[in-house]
């Protein structure tokens, strides 16, 4: 090819990308502008549903398929097809992006966080249709089977894994070649999930056969095996993030029966005589009330489903009364908070396989994105393969998770694990000496270390107080250690070798007094750099409606409150060895059908 040839080719498929984006853009203005959004609301409806986030995105799809069925789903955001950038998986996570964000903070932290601003770590949740599945790094990970079967034995009846995994089944659509329709994986759902390919399989290549050498044979994360090796599988079509809202909710948003209300902040659950009637919200500085015949079904998260309980006279009873808020069920609303944590293990390499900010928004890597979908951009925050393994010799389920990652995270603007300027700056340092590097993230996923979210206040804006009380448990720190030992173990197999890792210099003065690779050593970088990973769960637990521990029961009602159940992230009741993104999704597919029957049960006893 000539050079003028090539610069032809090059004009056209520049006129082909734009040709693209004002496609996507007009098609995006029409899908938002669908009826469903609307600015006045109904007296009343069927069933009102607060979030429209991961779970609640769902429901309100599955509880629309009856055309008889009236949903109001209120959002404290507006739609996320506002920022084109948050459908594109490398920069949505790498780059945060504060308007779509609620912007938390935990308490300062007595046993973790040393090395962040005022000892707080940041947690992530989303605000705009979808909620955190808009910002999300889609990977998904069930978590093991046995989870489930734990659950089940804490007295969760019916919610075993034979009893999950009917819907896992009915959400996913796997386009991936090895996850034909099986036990374990479906392709009829609306949830697409797509095995990630890195750019750089070479890098790929070397993390499986490193994990070989240790002992973790390959295996399909979502399948029968715990322990062992797998390739990523993201919730992504055609290198675009899918969320619940571009999964379940647009295509509802077609139907008559459901209304959306975006920039509605619900302040409290209105009850009578101990029933849900509806609730209240305030939509540009006005208050709103939208009543409900059915049921009023929380679906807020983890964070804020327990604020507005709180504030609705549904907690605690110290809680409430230092509130001053009138009591309706004295359950413990906002307590077993968990939460994993994930640590950094940076390791520098002498071969060009690393994602940075330039490679991967060259005009070539936009393009490639834009005709086909592939390259660096589609690659979830760059991970793409994963370590599940034991802390303890012996056991089948796995606790611990290491993700190889082709980037360093540092070297992305907006950037913000809440670090300290100093550390911050000796990370960068560090990186811009070495550009080519990757991270191994070692993750807590079954922490025992127990929080809780309360509040100081009854302003509805003012944010809870988070407390997860992260590596209070010493089984917390000892597990990280042996995962960071893993982690190391790894960069010295004979696969690792022939990239040369290093591991940058010591950058932490506090650490740098132990022996590297000492059990000290780990748990001072540890105590310093652990970050949330993003799983926060259990602030409404579901169980057993006699255990005291429990605020919902195995239908997710409210104990004590008629017509008004939980459905989102606080219901779990203890964390999984996976990840939340597909339980939620679960969960909130399992509670469309339990609500479904005992609406269609009503209805028919009515009309008999
Ligand atoms: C950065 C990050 C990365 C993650 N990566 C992964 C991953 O790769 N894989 C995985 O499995 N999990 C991941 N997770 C976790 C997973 O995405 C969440 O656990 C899950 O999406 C939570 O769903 P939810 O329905 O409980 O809450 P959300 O999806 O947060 O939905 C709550 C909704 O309620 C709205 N809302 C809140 N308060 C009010 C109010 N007062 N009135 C009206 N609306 C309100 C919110 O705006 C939001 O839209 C990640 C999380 C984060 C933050």
């Amino acid at each position: 090819m000539t050079a003028d040839d090539f610069r032809r080719t090059l004009v056209w498929w520049l006129v082909l990308g734009i040709l693209a984006g004002v496609v996507a853009v007009v098609y995006v203005t029409s899908v938002s502008s669908f009826h469903a959004i609307i600015d006045r609301t109904n007296s009343s409806y069927d069933f009102v549903i607060v979030g429209a986030g991961t779970a609640g995105s769902v429901l309100a799809s599955r509880l629309t398929e009856d055309s008889d069925v009236k949903v109001l789903l209120l959002e404290a955001g507006g739609e996320e097809t506002r920022d084109p950038n948050l459908h594109v998986p490398l920069l949505s996570s790498l780059q945060k992006n504060p308007d779509f964000e609620w912007m938390y903070y935990t308490v300062p932290q007595k046993y973790a966080a040393m090395g962040m601003n005022d000892r707080t770590l940041r947690i992530q949740r989303g605000r705009a249709l979808g909620g955190t599945s808009i910002l999300n790094n889609m990977l998904y990970l069930r978590g093991s089977k046995r989870g489930y079967d734990e659950w089940e034995k804490a007295g969760c009846r019916g919610w075993g894994f034979r009893d999950v995994i009917p819907y896992f089944l009915k959400s996913e659509d796997n386009e991936g070649d090895n996850f034909k329709p099986s036990a374990y994986h479906a392709a009829k759902g609306p949830l697409m999930v797509t095995p990630v390919s890195s750019p750089h399989p070479p890098l790929d290549d070397t993390f499986k056969q490193a994990a070989q050498q240790l002992g973790y044979k390959d295996m399909d994360c979502n399948g029968k095996e715990s322990l062992g090796y797998c390739g990523a599988q993201a919730t992504t079509k055609k290198g675009v993030r899918v969320s619940t809202s571009n999964a379940f909710l647009r295509p509802a948003m077609a139907r008559q029966n459901l209304h959306v209300a975006l920039f509605a902040h619900v302040t409290k659950v209105l009850i009578s005589n101990g029933k849900a009637v509806g609730v209240e919200f305030l939509r540009n500085g006005r208050r709103e009330i939208a009543g409900a015949t059915q049921e009023v079904i929380l679906s807020a998260g983890p964070v804020a489903t327990p604020q507005i309980l709180i504030l609705s006279g549904v907690g605690p009873k110290d809680l409430l009364s230092d509130l001053k808020v009138a009591p309706q069920s004295i359950i413990p609303v906002g307590e077993n908070l968990f939460d994993g944590l994930m640590v950094p293990m940076r390791v520098f390499i002498n071969e060009s396989f690393t994602i940075t900010p330039a490679r991967s928004t060259s005009v070539i890597s936009r393009m490639k994105y834009k005709v086909s979908g592939a390259g660096y951009l589609p690659m979830p925050a760059g991970m793409f393969g994963h370590i599940f393994a034991s802390s303890e010799e012996g056991s089948e389920t796995p606790d611990l998770l290491i993700s190889g990652m082709a980037t360093l995270p540092e070297a992305w603007e907006g950037f913000d694990w809440n670090l300290k300027p100093n550390i911050l700056k000796e990370m960068t340092e560090n990186s811009d000496n070495n550009e080519e590097g990757m991270i191994l993230m070692v993750q807590l996923l079954t922490p025992t270390s127990v929080g809780r979210v309360t509040l100081k206040s009854t302003n509805p804006f003012e944010h809870p107080t988070i407390d997860p009380h992260y590596l209070e448990d010493p089984a917390d720190i000892k597990a990280l250690i042996k995962g960071m030992k893993l982690a190391f173990k790894l960069t010295r197999t004979k696969a690792f070798k022939r990239l040369e890792p290093k591991l940058p210099r010591r950058f932490i003065p506090k650490c740098s007094k132990h022996k590297v690779n000492s059990d000290p050593y780990y748990e001072c970088l540890i105590r310093y750099l652990a970050v949330s990973s993003e799983t926060v769960g259990g602030t409404c637990k579901m169980g057993d409606i006699a255990d005291n521990a429990t605020v919902v029961d195995l239908h997710l009602r409210v104990k004590g409150i008629h017509q008004l159940r939980v459905v989102d992230a606080s219901v779990l009741p203890s964390p999984l060895s996976g990840a939340s993104y597909a339980p939620v999704v679960m969960v909130a597919e399992k509670a469309a059908d339990i609500i479904k029957k005992s609406y269609q049960r009503r209805h028919k006893r009515r009309h008999s």
